[in-house]
């Protein structure tokens, strides 16, 4: 069975427990409690040294349009059973909170929060799960693609992951993210319509297979079109598929823009090899020689090392569904809510794991600049109201091996967090792609190469300020004497 409905919305984008949990926060009259969360991540994905945040622009976009139709309240009052009069209130339920995020693009961490949601308790709840699947995927095609153009450095990469992906939406947007993280071009032409990416692209095996001759096929495709990528491998790439290329690039000459050609299997490093003599000797020495099949950083890093003659790399399933890191784990917790009496409490979640107790209250991330070598020593999250920028300089230590520490001076301190929503309206307009992609790229260069190796980087600093250490201590501490209290009666 599958039901379409004309008003259908993204509002029940939702698991069913933030609905539940809203109808015990309306009932008990908290649902207008002002409430802080924050969304994280806790460790790197890929064993890199840093992740590049997407997934703003559509986080605004959902947020703008939250609102439950009318078909959502029905289904949820059929299925669901929630009474008319909780249905009532959620009809009116708007975004009407503030949001401070990072920008995308930016080089981010493990720990820091991303973004900081201020809204009354039940519209902050009930979007976590519709912000995490956002920011959880975007986030991790941007490090991904990001990864795969450190190893690749300056040759074309284009995105060819549509058919891989995990359905259509991961796709669009996956598109977009590995944009973000330094891709050229994709062969989506919808996300190229849609975001103004680069479209680009070769030919298929179908084509050869249908002509039943490579020389056909080539002769074929040429008469349409004038730039050429003549995909080789479908027979025999050395004997047949670059001699034929060579031979319909010579024959039809100016009328055609031989940009090169394409290898999709075999030994790509003996085959480019063997396949730049060709064309070198045949006089085609500008031309292009694009490779694909099952590619990502590893194997690209070990094709440059046995010198394959690579000029674009087109990348699909590795990078479109993060093959060896399918997740990356960003979670979205209270850190503050509003008490009895009208003023904000912090809250904690405790856990065994010192990694996964929360810190708790508003909190800021700052990146510490050094003003003499521009480089990032690290970043730095502090409350609310600290100013570090202030400071002339800051003791920066390491949140759990606290004696991991340094102190830095003459440094610049720049607030990662942009309000971007204020009282639900959206306040913050997202930059075209193509300069959020240069961003990505220059909030890397602030980066030492230690943090960018693809193998074993070093730990980037995210450290706790003295204020912020010593409030989370407090606050583990109130909630041991709170157990013990309890244990003892
Ligand atoms: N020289 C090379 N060194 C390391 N890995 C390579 C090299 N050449 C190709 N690969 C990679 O090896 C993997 C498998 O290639 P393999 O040659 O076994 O199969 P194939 O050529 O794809 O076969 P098929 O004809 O079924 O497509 C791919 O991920 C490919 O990118
Ligand atoms: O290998 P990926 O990184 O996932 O990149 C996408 C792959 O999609 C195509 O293969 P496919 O076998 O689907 O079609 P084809 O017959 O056109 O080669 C293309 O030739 C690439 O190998
Ligand atoms: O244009 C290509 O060569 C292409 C596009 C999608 C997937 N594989 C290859």
């Amino acid at each position: 069975m599958r039901n379409t409905y004309a008003d259908d919305s993204l509002a029940l984008h939702t698991d069913l427990y933030q609905i539940n949990m809203t109808e015990s926060y309306w009932a008990d009259g908290m649902h207008e409690r002002k409430a802080v969360f924050e969304l994280f991540f806790r460790k790197l994905p890929f064993g890199n040294g840093y992740a590049v945040f997407a997934g703003l622009e559509r986080v605004l976009d959902y947020l703008r349009e939250f609102k439950f139709s009318e078909s959502d309240l029905a289904y949820l009052k059929e299925e669901v059973g929630y009474k008319d009069d909780f249905l009532d209130y959620l009809r009116t339920v708007r975004f009407t909170g503030d949001v401070y995020s990072v920008v995308e693009g930016e080089t981010v961490f493990q720990n820091e929060p991303l973004l900081r949601i201020e809204a009354p308790l039940v519209e902050a709840q009930l979007i976590e799960t519709a912000l995490l699947n956002i920011v959880n995927y975007q986030t991790l095609i941007a490090t991904k693609a990001s990864r795969i153009k450190q190893i690749v450095k300056k040759e074309r990469v284009m995105e060819f992951g549509t058919r891989r992906a995990q359905e259509m939406d991961a796709a669009i947007w996956g598109t977009r993210a590995a944009f973000i993280g330094g891709l050229e071009a994709t062969s989506n032409v919808r996300a190229g319509k849609k975001f103004g990416i680069p479209v680009a692209g070769t030919h298929a095996h179908s084509m050869v297979q249908a002509y039943k001759d490579e020389y056909e096929a080539f002769h074929s495709y040429a008469k349409r079109h004038k730039d050429c990528v003549f995909l080789v491998d479908t027979y025999d790439t050395i004997k047949s598929g670059v001699p034929t290329a060579i031979r319909v690039a010579k024959e039809l000459g100016d009328k055609i823009n031989f940009i090169g050609i394409r290898l999709d299997s075999g030994d790509i490093a003996f085959l480019s090899k063997e396949a730049r003599k060709m064309l070198d000797e045949a006089g085609f020495t500008d031309t292009e020689i694009v490779v694909s099949n099952d590619l990502d950083e590893y194997t690209i890093l070990n094709l440059k090392a046995q010198g394959a003659r690579v000029d674009s790399w087109g990348i699909g399933t590795k990078l479109i569904t993060a093959y060896d890191q399918p997740a990356l784990g960003a979670v979205y917790k209270l850190v503050a809510i509003e008490n009895d009496h009208g003023t904000m409490e912090d809250t904690i979640k405790i856990s065994g794991n010192a990694e996964k107790v929360t810190t708790p209250g508003l909190k800021n991330v700052y990146r510490i600049i050094d003003r003499e070598n521009g480089k990032s020593e690290g970043d730095y999250i502090t409350m609310h109201d600290e100013e570090p920028a202030k400071e002339d300089h800051l003791k920066m230590f390491h949140p759990v091996h606290t004696y991991v520490s340094k102190f830095v001076s003459n440094f610049e301190a720049v607030n990662l967090h942009q309000q971007v929503i204020k009282a639900g309206e959206v306040v913050y307009e997202n930059p075209p792609l193509p300069q959020i992609q240069a961003y990505a790229s220059s909030s890397l260069n602030l980066l030492w190469d230690e943090y960018k190796r693809s193998l074993n980087p070093e730990e980037y600093p995210v450290d706790l300020s003295q204020k912020c250490w010593d409030n989370k201590m407090r606050n583990i501490q109130e909630v041991k004497d709170a157990i013990q209290q309890m244990a003892g009666k």
